[in-house]
């Protein structure tokens, strides 16, 4: 069985329609990528998925006991309380020390315990929140973005962490990035979206769709100069999400 199979969900704000027709599943131990332009629901496919929106239809099924472990894109601790790694990662209540420590190495941070979390830098603020995911030992790894804010040797660094950690505990990944052209390399499998699944299969695969190159353009290995919404593909009339043409994107520029 999957670990999670979503049928025909559509997922809107009020008016507004983020995701429809989205149907996919996750196989255990998997590392899959979600790519997509700004906008095209991304964050709230994982947002479905840990139960934060509802979808207005649809359907998500979960194996029985299915653990899940979420690494949000970014949480805000307020710079002035001061809280040591060890006890933000015991506030959910009934952690023990040694579950702790033992995330953090994991996360690849052993020697972080006794720090402030203020006083961290943001490659090591990412990984206390990768710890924080990981000490429930999850089946599913969710990560929104969790590279934000790093420089490349730290994002790279973050991924090749993730790939340890799948290969360590067998847990399957489902992250969103917009660095294609390191995540590419480490998933075995991407889903490209934009408010529905565009395309989807192996780096390899999805690289080479006429869906994705409309979205990213051709550049080699998913390395792009330019990452920028070009559609060339035809879209069902009732999409119910905006497509703008002109999105333009700096990020992922090599
Ligand atoms: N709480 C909300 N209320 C209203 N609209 C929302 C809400 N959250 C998201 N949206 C809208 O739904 C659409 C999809 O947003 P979502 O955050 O899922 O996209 P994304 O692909 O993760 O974007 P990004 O790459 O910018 O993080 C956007 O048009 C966004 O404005």
């Amino acid at each position: 069985m999957s670990l999670v199979t979503i049928e025909n969900m559509r997922v809107s704000y009020g008016a507004h329609t983020a995701l429809q027709g989205v149907s996919l599943s996750i196989e255990s131990g998997e590392i899959v990528t979600i790519v997509g332009p700004n906008g095209s629901g991304k964050t709230s496919l994982l947002r479905a998925l840990i139960g934060a929106v509802r979808p207005e239809s649809g359907r998500i099924t979960q194996k029985p006991g299915l653990r899940i472990g979420y690494v949000p894109q970014k949480l805000h601790v307020d710079p002035t309380l001061p809280i040591t790694v060890d006890r933000f990662l015991r506030l959910p209540g009934g952690v023990p020390r040694s579950a702790c420590a033992s995330a953090l190495e994991k996360a690849g941070v052993p020697g972080l315990s006794n720090r402030q979390m203020s006083a961290l830098s943001g490659g090591q603020f990412q990984r206390v929140l990768l710890a924080r995911a990981l000490i429930n030992s999850p089946d599913l790894l969710l990560l929104d973005e969790a590279t934000q804010g790093l420089d490349q040797p730290g994002s790279a660094a973050f991924y090749r962490r993730i790939e340890e950690v799948r290969r360590e505990t067998g847990c399957a990944v489902l992250m969103i990035s917009h660095e294609l052209h390191v995540v590419m390399s480490a998933s075995d499998r991407v889903i490209c979206l934009n408010g529905h699944v565009c395309c989807e299969g192996t780096p390899e695969i999805v690289s080479s769709a006429p869906e994705y190159r409309a979205l990213f353009g051709s550049g080699t290995g998913g390395a792009l100069a330019l990452y920028r919404h070009e559609h060339d593909h035809a879209h069902d009339e009732n999409c119910g999400h905006a497509h703008n043409h002109d999105t333009k994107h700096t990020e992922a520029a090599e």
